[in-house]
């Protein structure tokens, strides 16, 4: 077992009360499930302040605090560490905990509004191909070497990280690709993660509820890039504009990748339908399975990834080639009477309107596009009226229906979304609370070869109301409906 001592290695410490070269059995900020000889740290939430749990976490066993405030009475025989951070503290030490598994694979973070399950299950599945054992942290699933451990983040809290790398690396993983949300970043999930590189795909409107302006939301990803170390990697998309933002005061390796201009990585569009994308990468043509022009920059963003990590180009693109997409994401299913519907995760008003225009360029003749969105509940609002209105813009019917309403009233959601549709859109836009009414209204709706986008939840298979999460699977939901046609 280590010390605290050994844990508090690197931690910035204000004040001590007590021994700290008291053996720890685990690491615990939550004072439900503190277990007896843990440490536990008290973090301010965004709900509730973690310090008013420090008497619970005794209680139940706690032999050390970690706290940003020293409680005023303090229990005999119980060490007490002040830390300015109480959340970077605990990422410190639960790299500690378990031995700083991140230093003993090669560690690739990949952080952006969207693209980034796509782009690490690539990855994943690119390396696990090349030969490798391979660890997997997504928002679909974590996975090493072939065994899915589910997920209930797109990045674990720290404690998680750091057990889930340990594993990895007693699985003998060479590699781990995971996605950095810009909440781990903010609240220092990943803080003591030594990576080996990190990718930045695009930054669109998402997640003001927690960041609160959009200059913040671009500091919090930009971090994964200040705190690089020297001999890492750091690849942006120089198609978006604040691509060089991100790496302006990097240490890291910087390497680009375009579509557009001239970069380390360079591919250029040569067609794209819903047989694959056609790129040009590398001065040759290859064809890949993904569909959507924004495929372009994933499959790009894993090319350049691989190739900073030392894989031969020319290997790489010939397993890419093969690879299909993350389930749930651009997932089509074909009615036996010819009416196609894809499940996408589109939940930001730039991903629907990236598979929206996709699905436009793709018709072939006058198909509908009937489009089917939701918006979640206890998450940013003002995404919600831009949603139905990019929705509206880019499809022939729309239904407004629920997401995930968590503890939020469906209905207000939805008159907010409801405020997005313009007047001359009234028309061709109805409400259905019901998500699964709304799916079969659409499915019922359309006639063979339209298409019937389901947009926001794709490889979710529950929907979360009031706390409680209820099977739901957009995609069984289609196929049940299908079958019947
Ligand atoms: C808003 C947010 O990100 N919250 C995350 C955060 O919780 P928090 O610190 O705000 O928690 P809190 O409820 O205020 O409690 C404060 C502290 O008191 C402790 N506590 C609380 C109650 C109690 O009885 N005893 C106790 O000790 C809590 O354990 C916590 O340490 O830290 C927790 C531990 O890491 C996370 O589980 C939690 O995720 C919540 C459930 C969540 O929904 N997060 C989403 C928004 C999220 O993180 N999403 C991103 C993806 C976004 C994207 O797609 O880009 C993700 O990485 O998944
Ligand atoms: N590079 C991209 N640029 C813009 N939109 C994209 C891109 N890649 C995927 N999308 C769209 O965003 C949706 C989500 O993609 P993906 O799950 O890969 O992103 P993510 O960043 O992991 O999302 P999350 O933040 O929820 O974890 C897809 O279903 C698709 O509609
Ligand atoms: N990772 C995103 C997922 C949103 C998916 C959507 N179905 C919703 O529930 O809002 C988030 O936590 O905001
Ligand atoms: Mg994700």
């Amino acid at each position: 077992m280590k010390t605290l001592q050994e844990l508090l290695y690197k931690v910035q410490l204000l004040a001590t009360d007590g021994h700290t070269d008291k053996p720890v059995s685990g690491i615990a900020f939550d004072s439900r499930s503190v277990t007896e000889g843990n440490v536990f740290v008290a973090t301010v939430g965004t709900q509730v302040d973690g310090h008013q749990y420090i008497s619970k976490a005794i209680e139940k066993g706690a032999t050390a605090i970690v706290c940003q405030t020293l409680p005023e009475t303090r229990t005999e025989g119980i060490t007490y560490v002040q830390v300015r951070d109480s959340e970077k503290a605990l990422g410190l030490m639960a790299s500690r905990f378990y031995d700083n598994p991140s230093a003993k694979m090669k560690v690739v973070g990949i952080t952006g509004t969207n693209g980034k399950t796509t782009t690490v299950t690539l990855l994943y599945r690119l390396f696990r191909a090349l030969g490798y054992n391979v660890g997997l942290l997504s928002t679909v699933q974590n996975e090493i070497n072939g065994e899915v451990i589910p997920s209930t983040h797109t990045t674990p809290d720290a404690v998680q990280l750091n057990a889930l790398m340990a594993e990895m690396v007693r699985r003998g993983c060479t590699y781990c690709f995971m996605e950095a949300s810009s909440h781990a970043i903010v609240q220092h999930r990943i803080a003591g993660i030594q990576f080996a590189g990190a990718a930045f795909s695009n930054i669109t409107h998402d997640h003001l509820d927690y960041h609160q302006t959009f200059d913040n939301y671009i500091k919090a990803k930009k971090q994964l890039f200040d705190e690089l170390p020297v001999q890492a990697f750091a690849l942006v998309n120089i198609d978006d504009k604040r691509g060089r933002v991100m790496v302006q005061n990097t240490k890291a390796n910087i390497k680009t990748y375009s579509l557009q201009t001239m970069a380390d990585f360079r591919a250029r569009l040569i067609s794209n339908s819903l047989h694959g994308l056609h790129l040009e990468i590398n001065q040759q043509e290859v064809w890949f399975q993904l569909i959507g022009n924004f495929n372009a920059y994933n499959l790009l963003a894993v090319y350049g990834v691989a190739v900073s990590l030392g894989e031969d180009s020319d290997e790489v693109l010939r397993v890419l080639s093969s690879l299909p997409s993350a389930v749930g994401r651009f997932d089509r299913i074909v009615s036996a009477n010819g009416i196609t519907a894809i499940v996408d995760y589109a939940h930001t008003p730039d991903a629907l309107q990236n598979v929206l225009e996709t699905i436009a360029e793709l018709r072939t003749g006058n198909e509908k596009v009937i489009t089917i969105v939701g918006c979640g509940g206890n998450r940013d609002k003002t995404k919600r009226p831009i949603m139905a209105g990019v929705a509206c813009q880019f499809s022939d019917h729309v239904i407004l229906t629920s997401d995930n309403p968590r503890d939020e009233e469906p209905e207000d959601i939805l008159a907010q979304m409801q405020a997005g549709v313009t007047p001359s859109n009234f028309r061709k836009t109805q409400t259905i609370i019901d998500r699964e009414e709304a799916i079969r209204k659409a499915c019922a709706m359309a006639a063979p070869h339209d298409i019937v986008l389901v947009a926001g939840k794709g490889h979710e298979t529950y929907q979360e109301i009031k706390g409680v999460k209820y099977p739901f699977d957009d995609k069984k939901i289609i196929e049940a409906i299908f079958s019947t046609l």
